[in-house]
């Protein structure tokens, strides 16, 4: 596995700086009281241990003088030792309370700034997807950073106070520590930088990992892979993922093993000649029994101050990288140009796509090549083209989850561009080809169109009844309040466990059409293969609910079933990524193209079988 090239590396300097302003900002304005009181018994922790080395020395000294007065500094031992047991369980609670609040904090600005990217362009971004899982994990972490500041003052506060005392004891013997202690430190950061550059290049293994386990685990593709035998495939797959990044893990590991492993021995043999020192002063009458007690006292706190701020410069450093993602995401730029004013006016005339050409990166081919076409207002238009023509890119392009890479869509004249894509969409109501499955109760499936039904069950009925579905959510054990799903338990009563219903896909189908239709006052209704999923007699009701409910709205409406669209206003066939016919059923039919040709072939496919 390959460290993060150096560029990256370079950024992160800045990064680091932008990611600790974010977080310490964040952890105080989480938990600015509950950081007090942590920083204050964090510093009085630290020094206990210096009060408890220097009462030691003066107990030792004067048990060792005849007739020395003890009392009080045994009392004062007991105190800073009661302290130094005490104070630690009280930084543990204190520093668990602000990374809850600054969790909180963060997980919601983390949501509010992934619901910012209004688009799809950085959904579908593999990069972006990776930040937005490490910016979670690094959420998940924020005690940390709280337990690093921590750490960092502790040490610094027990390092200075141990510095002295052994400063008073032995000048030469404190600059040797010293000198040890640093390429401790610059070993630690740059451990820590290889480690993070690591860990983010691995990334893409556990995304990977996370995809097998979850189709492994799920309900969603637990039928397939049991019929085609595939579990144990997958499963290889998801090891192999697995194993790769276990392997640059090992290697990470390694590397510190050695490092570490070279300094500890270094700080050891540090310590020891100390100890030989302080022993042969003390024989020698330059040392007193305390002055030796306090000296080994120095030296391991010296040691181990240094060895918590260097833990705390390097792990802060880690985390703080870490944490650099969540910053990448909350401050991340909309993906799409963002009108910030502006409405969206109530649809009167229609809407245009005037050449407008969508490729899906630089990378990829051109899906439309200037395509032009007019939705009239109150007029039922569809769309036909073989698999792959471009029809869910064009309607996506309406709804403004992309922007054209060239051309116009003209909403009332108005550049779509120049909408709020926010405002636009409270204009459009839709069924998606891959519309979702909520695993939430019957009545909220529906209202999720419109959030405002939420308190008016009259609505959601009146569109489920539209939709064709009222009677089998009503006849569900708990009727609309039923959870359609197995998978979690919905409610929280535990003496009246909620048994949830699995639909059909059809009768899923038609609870997408009711989310549609609950939608009532929307300018522009799109049906993306609404009936694909229903049965000959339902497809038939279904649209004839639609074709009332098409009538005087504007709406696009797109379907392999040539039979469904024939009574369309105006038809449009894409091909190629431009329009290459359109009018009505009649027409072309008339112009014996490849309408002509695709609804035959349907038709005798039909006539055939009878
Ligand atoms: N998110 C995406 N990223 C990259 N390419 C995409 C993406 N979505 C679709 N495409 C590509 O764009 C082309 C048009 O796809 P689209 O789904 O719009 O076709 P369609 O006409 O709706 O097809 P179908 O009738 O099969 O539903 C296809 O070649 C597809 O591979």
């Amino acid at each position: 596995m390959s460290a993060a090239p150096k560029g990256d590396l370079r950024i992160r300097a800045r990064d680091l700086r932008a990611s600790a302003a974010e977080a310490v900002s964040l952890i105080w304005r989480a938990a600015s009281a509950n950081v007090m009181v942590f920083l204050l018994a964090t510093l009085v922790g630290a020094a206990a241990p210096i009060a408890t080395a220097w009462a030691t020395k003066l107990v030792i000294d004067r048990l060792t003088t005849p007739h020395g007065a003890v009392g009080g500094l045994a009392l004062a031992l007991v105190a800073t030792g009661l302290g130094a047991a005490v104070l630690p369980v009280l930084v543990h609670y204190l520093r668990a309370q602000i990374g809850r609040s600054a969790g909180l904090t963060a997980t919601e600005r983390l949501f509010a700034a992934a619901e910012r990217q209004v688009g799809l362009r950085n959904f579908e971004n593999p990069t972006f997807q990776d930040r937005l899982r490490l910016a979670q994990e690094g959420i998940g972490r924020i005690a940390e950073i709280v337990d690093g500041i921590g750490s960092a003052l502790g040490g610094a506060l027990a390092l200075t106070g141990f510095i002295a005392s052994l400063l008073i004891l032995s000048p030469a013997m404190t600059v040797m520590v010293l000198v040890a202690a640093i390429p401790a430190l610059v070993a630690e950061i740059l451990l820590s930088r290889r480690r993070s550059a690591m860990e983010w290049s691995i990334e893409q293994f556990h995304r990977r990992e996370f995809f097998y386990s979850q189709l492994l685990t799920g309900v969603a593709a637990a039928t397939e892979i049991r019929l085609f035998g595939i579990g144990a495939f997958l499963r290889a797959r998801m090891m192999d993922e697995r194993r790769s990044s276990d392997a640059a893990g090992r290697r990470m590991d390694l590397r510190e093993l050695r490092v570490q492993g070279g300094l500890t021995v270094l700080s050891a043999t540090v310590a020891g000649v100390g100890l030989w020192w302080a022993i042969t002063a003390a024989r020698g009458g330059a040392l007193s029994v305390g002055d030796v007690a306090m000296f080994l006292a120095a030296v391991i706190g010296v040691q181990s101050a240094l060895a918590t701020l260097t833990a705390a410069i390097s792990g802060g450093q880690a985390r703080l990288l870490a944490f650099t993602h969540y910053v990448a995401v909350v401050r991340a730029e909309p993906d799409l140009p963002r009108a910030q004013q502006g409405t969206a006016p109530q649809l009167r005339q229609g809407i245009e796509l005037r050449d407008v050409w969508f490729r899906y990166s630089d990378d990829h081919p051109w899906v439309l090549r200037g395509v032009n076409l007019a939705i009239p207002y109150g007029c039922a238009v569809a769309l036909v083209g073989l698999n792959g023509a471009g029809k869910s890119t064009l309607v996506k392009l309406l709804c403004r989850m992309y922007d054209p890479t060239r051309g116009q869509i003209l909403w009332d004249g108005v550049d779509l561009r120049d909408i709020p894509p926010a405002m636009l969409r409270e204009r459009i109501s839709a069924v998606f080809q891959d519309h979702m499955n909520y695993d939430m109760t019957a009545g909220e499936n529906i209202a999720l169109g419109d959030l405002t039904t939420l308190g008016e069950p009259g609505r959601i009925r009146e569109a489920a009844g539209r939709a064709g579905i009222h009677d089998k959510l009503a006849a569900l054990p708990r009727g609309y309040d039923t959870p359609l799903t197995r998978i979690f338990v919905v409610g929280t009563d535990k003496d009246d466990p909620v048994t949830g219903v699995v639909l059909s896909g059809g009768q899923w189908q038609r609870l997408a059409l009711a989310r549609a239709f609950v939608r009532n006052d929307s300018d522009l209704m799109i049906l993306d293969e609404p009936s694909s999923g229903l049965d000959p007699e339902a497809e038939h009701e279904i649209h004839t609910v639609m074709r009332e409910h098409r009538e005087g709205r504007t709406s696009l409406l797109i379907s392999h079933r040539l039979s469904a669209v024939r009574d369309a206003d105006h038809i449009a066939v894409l091909d190629g990524g431009r329009i290459t016919e359109h009018g009505s059923h009649d027409t072309l039919l008339a112009a014996d193209g490849s309408y002509a040709r695709l609804f035959r072939l349907q038709a005798a496919g039909y006539q055939e079988a009878l």
